[in-house]
């Protein structure tokens, strides 16, 4: 077993003295502060602003100047609003906002871009057609993206608006995607001395974190206007290479820093007891060696894994057994509570069987283009059913009228004013919503036959909310007709841009269809697991949290493939040449990925942490584990 060190509490305090030092009004100066699991990042970033108020406040706010902090989520926003406080001197903003607020007055640039842009995206896919297999899924992708482009390019020909919503689908020709909006933030600061010269007079700092997600390209923009600006301008980079969840981050982000940034160091871990501490360090050895110190004042703290058979029929009993066994073992009562647990899992189906939505799930994760925006309940397909279609049956359900019109006034083209103004039934405006939302109800939406198909048949007759491109397949055309997102296709394959999605898989098309075949009431609990309300959280949800009881779960056998293959991580399976490849070549495989994943959820534990893991081949497993020393022979239990 690896041993750990200790040290004081106040070991890394030196780390806030050097930020402090970076966060100078008269010479602003660049610094990375990236370290592990649970060292006190976000404390620090606290503190950064805290000091910074208490020193240099009242002056930068007189000259109208302002430190950006950006985020990757909205949540992460608002947890950090909550711990620093609302101030107008900290403008705190996901990174989508913040660029967008930035762009969003240059139509015309814009426009130019996008003209620049699309016809050699549009040559690109002409030539991969050209040479690629015909009547291939991708084939057929590329056709469809061709032709979206080309109506795009279509309707640039005049001068046009546009639009974007950092939170949610972006519908409609003028309106700009996701990555689109990224990319052009990245192009404007790369090129627009204007826009180069607000940044720096307006924000001469700008901290980001969790920037081990932040797109890849929109970093290296800033990595040059900090280059450029030296002396007037800052960047404070945040994060942890391996916490590293979303592909768009960038994979080489340590070897972009300049020499003359600072880089404080944060080497103690406050959150959790010793033995996490300790395997957290293993977890990460082989990544970048590397490790962490345990608080000196730290509990020993109790790790556990307990092997079973993957063919175990009832696994929630089991896992119960596991909770008692670990309230007997650490002599804490609250682990038989299951509300006292956090529970996590690598493998997404298994949630899903267990919540009840694993038919869509599963049809759905037949296109592993999909695959990410499937885990983060971002793709707007899905969106149209659990953001439009389920708050409104719920509300409709209550008979809460208010709570009706207040949704489809914030989302239905029905309620916008020029659609109520235009109605054929001037005497009852609100007629067709009524009809909608009762034709809704009446197909009973909680019944198992009732499919995700007839809902958005009755969605796009009623023209309750607007169709998404994935589906307007799947509808009659005038209905469909409403929304032309010619992003989101691509926007969905942008999504996933890893080794995996290379696989053969089938089209995308036919992974909707059967999506569509499936019960439509799955919709809830799904849009429960995403947005971590259930029980179970997800990975990317656990991010930045701590939980005083965790158990991790990891289960190959409904895995359906090789995204998460702990047992390969374990040793337990041999490496495929594919992952002998990526390993020698440090590259992002499927069992790097795994590994990042397990380090994130088991170093979310305070207290105690028990994994279990359901294998085909308990023996090599255990045999495994006690090989790569991760776990002490009395620490691993068959069950
Ligand atoms: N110097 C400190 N003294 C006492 N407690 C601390 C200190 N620094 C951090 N902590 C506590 O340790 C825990 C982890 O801190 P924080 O969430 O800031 O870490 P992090 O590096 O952002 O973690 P992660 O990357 O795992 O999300 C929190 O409970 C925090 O209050």
């Amino acid at each position: 077993m690896v041993e750990i060190e200790t040290a004081p509490p106040d070991f890394d305090d030196g780390a806030d003295a050097t930020i402090r030092e970076c966060l100078n009004p008269a010479a602003p100066k660049s610094f990375f502060l990236y370290a592990g699991a649970g060292s006190g990042k976000t404390r620090s970033l606290k503190n950064a602003l805290d000091g910074f108020r208490d020193a240099h406040g009242a002056a930068f706010r007189r000259l109208g100047k302002k430190i950006a902090v950006i985020t990757y989520t909205n949540a992460a926003a608002d947890e950090i609003a909550e711990r620093v406080g609302q101030d107008s001197l900290f403008p705190i903003s996901t990174i989508h906002s913040f660029c967008w607020r930035h762009i969003e007055t240059y139509h015309s640039d814009i426009q130019a871009w996008l003209l620049e842009t699309l016809p050699a995206n549009l040559t690109d896919l002409h030539e991969k057609q050209t040479k690629g297999r015909a009547g291939t899924k991708a084939a057929l992708d590329r056709e469809r993206a061709i032709a979206s482009t080309t109506r795009r390019l279509e309707w640039l020909s005049l001068p046009r608006r546009f639009t974007y919503n950092p939170n949610g689908d972006n519908f409609g020709q003028d309106s700009l995607s996701h990555s689109e909006v990224l990319k052009i933030t990245a192009a404007f600061i790369e090129t627009k001395p204007s826009m180069r010269t607000v940044l720096v007079n307006k924000y001469p700092l700008l901290l980001i974190d969790e920037s081990q997600d932040t797109n890849k390209t929109l970093l290296e923009a800033f990595f040059s206007l900090a280059a450029a600006n030296q002396g007037k301008f800052g960047i404070g980079l945040f994060g942890d290479t391996m916490q590293r969840i979303f592909l768009d981050g960038h994979p080489e982000l340590e070897r972009l820093v300049p020499d003359s940034w600072a880089r404080p160091v944060k080497r103690l871990n406050h959150r959790s007891p010793q033995r996490v501490v300790a395997l957290g360090n293993v977890l990460r050895a082989p990544i970048d060696g590397q490790y962490q110190l345990a608080r000196d004042d730290s509990d020993a703290g109790i790790v556990r894994l307990f092997v079973a058979s993957s063919t175990t029929p009832d696994k929630p009993s089991l896992e119960q057994r596991v909770r008692d066994r670990m309230a007997d073992l650490c002599g804490d009562p609250e682990w038989r509570d299951e509300a006292e647990v956090k529970t996590l899992t690598l493998e997404h189906h298994m949630a899903a069987s267990r919540r009840g939505f694993l038919e869509m799930f599963q049809a759905l994760d037949r296109d592993s283009r999909l695959s990410t925006g499937l885990r983060t309940g971002e793709i707007a397909g899905l969106r149209l059913f659990t953001e439009r279609v389920a708050p409104l049956v719920a509300a409709a359900r209550a008979k809460d009228e208010f709570a009706v019109m207040a949704h489809l006034r914030a989302t239905s083209p029905l309620l916008q004013r020029s659609a109520v103004a235009q109605s054929t039934n001037p005497d009852d405006p609100l007629l067709p919503i009524r009809l909608g939302v009762n034709a809704l109800l009446a197909l009973n939406p909680d019944s198992p036959t009732t499919t995700f198909l007839s809902i958005l048949e009755c969605v796009a007759e009623h023209r309750l909310f607007e169709i998404p491109a994935a589906l307007q397949p799947f509808v009659a055309d005038e209905a469909g007709a409403a929304a032309t997102d010619v992003e989101a296709i691509a926007d969905e394959e942008e999504m996933d841009t890893d080794e995996e999605a290379t696989e053969p898989s089938p089209a995308s098309l036919e992974a909707w269809r059967a999506f569509l075949e499936t019960p439509y009431r799955q919709a809830v609990p799904y849009a429960e697991y995403v947005s971590d309300r259930g029980p179970f959280g997800t990975h990317q949800g656990v991010k930045g949290l701590e939980f005083e009881r965790v158990l991790v779960i990891l289960d190959d056998s409904d895995a359906r493939g090789f995204l998460f293959s702990y047992e390969k991580l374990f040793g337990a399976k041999p490496l495929s040449d594919t992952d002998r490849k990526h390993v020698a070549d440090a590259t992002d495989g499927g069992i790097t990925r795994t590994r990042r994943l397990l380090y994130v959820t088991c170093t979310r534990a305070e207290k105690s942490l028990a994994l279990v893991t359901y294998t085909e081949d308990p023996d090599a497993l255990v045999a495994a584990v006690l090989r790569n020393e991760w776990f002490d022979p009395d620490e691993v239990e068959r069950l």
